[in-house]
């Protein structure tokens, strides 16, 4: 199988330590998946950290800076699917004391989730595979 381009996330928590709120922020595009909901995030530039490059992204798409704390790996220590083409790293981190989060271009709505509410909405599929590992850690 040819090596999948990463794409990481941020399971933005309340507190890294004892996690009990994780922002979910609702995508305004590509237009196949608009209005769906995700961790914030992209793509690994080539010669990037997952972390270096999921604060950036935080930064880009959310205006706030984040701590990066330990990565959300499946039962088998593994990454999660998207596509033939892309991975899915996530990885948990918290944001910046004094920092706000706000949705900008990418995002339309944010919305903090706790064990009970993680699922009441419409994530990317990708995502939903790692939501009961997720839930058992809030
Ligand atoms: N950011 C993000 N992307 C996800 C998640 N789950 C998931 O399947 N994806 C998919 C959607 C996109 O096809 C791809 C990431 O693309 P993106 O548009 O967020 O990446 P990017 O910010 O680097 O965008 P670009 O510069 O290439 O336009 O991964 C997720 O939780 N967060």
């Amino acid at each position: 199988m040819p090596h999948r381009r990463l794409v990481v996330g941020a399971i933005l928590v309340d507190d890294l330590g004892a996690p009990s709120r994780v922002l979910a922020c609702r995508r305004t595009r590509p237009e196949a998946i608009a209005g769906r909901w995700e961790f914030p995030g992209g793509k690994v530039e080539p010669g990037e950290t997952p972390a270096a490059a999921l604060v950036r992204e935080v930064a880009e798409e959310l205006g706030a800076a984040i701590e990066v704390g330990a990565e959300l790996r499946d039962a088998a220590g593994g990454r999660w699917p998207i596509d033939e083409r892309y991975e899915l790293a996530l990885l948990f981190a918290v944001v910046a004391p004094g920092e706000l989060p706000r949705a900008g271009s990418d995002h339309d709505e944010l919305r903090w989730l706790s064990a009970d509410t993680l699922g009441s909405v419409d994530w990317l599929p990708s995502d939903t595979q790692a939501l009961p590992r997720l839930r058992a850690l809030l």
